[in-house]
């Protein structure tokens, strides 16, 4: 008898009892470094077809405009129409759970005001928040370092990202976003109605498409979190592969390590069967090694900060 491939990831409905919810998060996490969480909360799942809506009037503005979205930070501002992912586009919100921060960026897009759009992403990002800080608390809990949650937050900020990704015209790849590991602690990835995702397996042997449904997101590790957990959290690569001929739109949550921030392992997460496996390393200074120096390598965090 042969190993079992996994063909789906987890799905987690979080209307389950609580401590059984914890280990199923938890334990998804740590063996998939994803899963899709049920979610059915009514008021979320009202404004993220809002946000949906309004995305398409962001995505419609004038290149010249979306390019206003800058950021000193790589892979923060906008992104449009690469040579190496020509069916990708998104635009990314700094400090994205502060009002002024969604303010600023509708005021940026739209000098002239656009009041309903600034609510809609508001609202939205409040929700979510909400959601990730419900995660971690939960995953810092199972890995018992519940005492270490406030200041895990207080050292995190909310990056929101909205993307668009064009169906491929033939010959043109199907390739919508190429593979890669989220850097940051924990995404929420939002996908409308066109599905895309894939995660590849811990034994990177199968790729697993994870459907978009309107009650659920999916939640993946970043490397910042598997870096603080020791290794106990995996952080997958996932990509997204265009069929069909619609175009998808999608949106995330990164919780992100705050500017200057490091991203440490506590002490009790190392014992003998997990000795120490990173440095002590400034996050803006993993990304920038990342996007800059490493030649965008899988394994940069093993060479920017492992023992
Ligand atoms: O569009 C998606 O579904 C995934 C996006 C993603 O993985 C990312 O922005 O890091
Ligand atoms: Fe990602």
């Amino acid at each position: 008898m042969g190993l079992e491939v996994p063909t789906v990831i987890p799905t987690i409905d979080f209307s389950g009892d609580v401590c059984d919810v914890r280990r199923k998060v938890l334990q998804a996490c740590e063996e998939f470094g994803c899963f899709q969480a049920v979610y059915n909360e009514r008021v979320l799942h009202q404004v993220r077809g809002e946000l949906f809506d309004s995305m398409i009037e962001l995505f419609n503005l004038p290149t010249e405009t979306k390019v206003k979205n800058v950021s000193e930070k790589p892979y923060f501002g906008y992104i449009g129409k690469s040579d190496i992912i020509p069916l990708y586009e998104s635009l990314g919100i700094e400090h994205a759970h502060l009002k002024e921060s969604v303010q600023s960026f509708t005021d940026l897009m739209w000098p002239k005001g656009n009041l309903q759009f600034c609510e809609t992403v508001n609202s939205f990002i409040k929700e979510v928040w909400e959601v990730e800080g419900l995660i971690r608390r939960m995953i810092m809990e199972g890995l018992d370092a519940l005492d270490l949650y406030e200041s895990h937050v207080k050292s995190s900020t909310a990056v929101f990202r909205v993307m668009k990704y064009d169906a491929p015209l033939p010959p043109q790849s199907a390739l919508g976003l190429s593979p890669h590991t989220d850097k940051n602690f924990i995404t929420l990835v939002f996908q409308d109605n066109v599905s895309g995702l894939e995660v590849l397996s811990k034994d990177e042997k199968t790729w697993i498409p994870i459907a978009p449904s309107p009650q659920s997101f999916v939640v993946f590790i970043g490397q910042s979190f598997m870096a603080w957990s020791n290794n106990r959290l995996h952080a997958a690569q996932h990509r997204v592969m265009m069929k069909g001929d619609k175009t998808r739109f999608s949106c995330g949550l990164f919780s992100t390590p705050r500017d200057g921030m490091l991203v440490e392992v506590p002490t009790n997460l190392v014992d003998e069967k997990h000795p120490l496996a990173y440095k002590p390393f400034i996050f803006l200074d993993y990304l920038n090694y990342f996007y800059k120096d490493s030649g965008l390598k899988d394994n940069a965090l093993q060479t920017f900060a492992g023992i």
